[in-house]
């Protein structure tokens, strides 16, 4: 599809034109390019150093490219738009949690910076999704680092975003909040949502996606549907691509 229509088309989520992030010397995305449809579930697996929170952090409008060109929703990632943020949620390394404020004000003022309706409601209710309601009132400086990972995921979806960046979201999560984060995932999936996740755990990459890149090098050197890959064999193949992209 030619760039400019598939930026307009509202069934295109994210259009990625020959992105590219360099920090002086290092090339982190060499040059990334992939459209993905609204609803879809696209897993981005890659060794480290491959570039795959630097292109997150791209789409997020977190770090600015220094090639090429992407929009989200339809807005140019460079663009800085308000109205982009609220289309998306963003869990990363960084928790963008305050670390002297409780899990309700945190969330609350997320809920309240996207104009969320009744955000106290809404923020207790996310917060109750990932297990932490005994501890609203708590300041996140004595959480640990699973908590955090939890109460950044309520932060994440507290105003119900269309499309979601997660950046090895299981990281630092117990069994327990494991499974109810891939049950929160299967639900945001079945609402038609948008998902771009990167792990390195094969299995819970696989489990539900549709499409499937491996990026080595700062490139995809493996794009495609789900359905096109033998996912018994994922380890070899993934082996063989991150071998070959030298
Ligand atoms: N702020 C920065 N300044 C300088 N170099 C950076 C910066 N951020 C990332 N890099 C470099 O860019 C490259 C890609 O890093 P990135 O964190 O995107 O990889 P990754 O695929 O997410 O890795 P991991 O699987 O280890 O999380 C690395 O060589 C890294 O050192």
């Amino acid at each position: 599809m030619p760039e400019a229509s598939a930026a307009q088309s509202n069934d295109i989520a994210l259009a990625v034109r020959g992105l590219r992030k360099s920090f002086g010397h290092i090339e982190a995305v060499r040059g990334i390019e992939f459209d993905l449809k609204r609803g879809e579930f696209l897993t981005v697996f890659g060794p480290n150093g491959a570039g795959k929170t630097t292109l997150i952090r791209m789409l997020a409008s977190l770090t600015r490219p220094t090639g090429g060109s992407a929009t989200v929703a339809g807005y140019d990632v460079t663009a800085n738009d308000p109205l982009m943020r609220r289309e998306i949620g963003v869990i990363s390394h960084a928790s963008f949690l305050y670390a002297d404020l409780s899990a309700f004000e945190n969330v609350r003022f997320y809920a309240k910076m996207y104009g969320v309706e009744h955000p106290a409601d809404r923020a207790k209710q996310v917060i109750d999704e990932v297990g932490l309601l005994p501890r609203l009132h708590d300041r996140v400086r004595t959480f640990s680092r699973g908590m955090l990972q939890r109460l950044s995921i309520a932060r994440a979806i507290v105003h119900n975003p269309s499309i979601l960046f997660l950046d090895e979201p299981y990281t630092g999560l117990d069994q327990h909040a494991s499974l109810k984060l891939r049950e929160q995932l299967e639900t945001l999936h079945t609402q038609h949502r948008t998902v771009l996740m990167t792990t390195h755990d094969f299995a819970r990459g696989l489990e539900m996606c549709d499409r499937v890149a491996i990026q080595a090098r700062g490139r995809f050197v493996l794009h495609e549907p789900v359905h096109n890959i033998d996912t018994r064999c994922f380890e070899k193949l993934y082996l063989e691509q991150v071998g070959q992209s030298g």
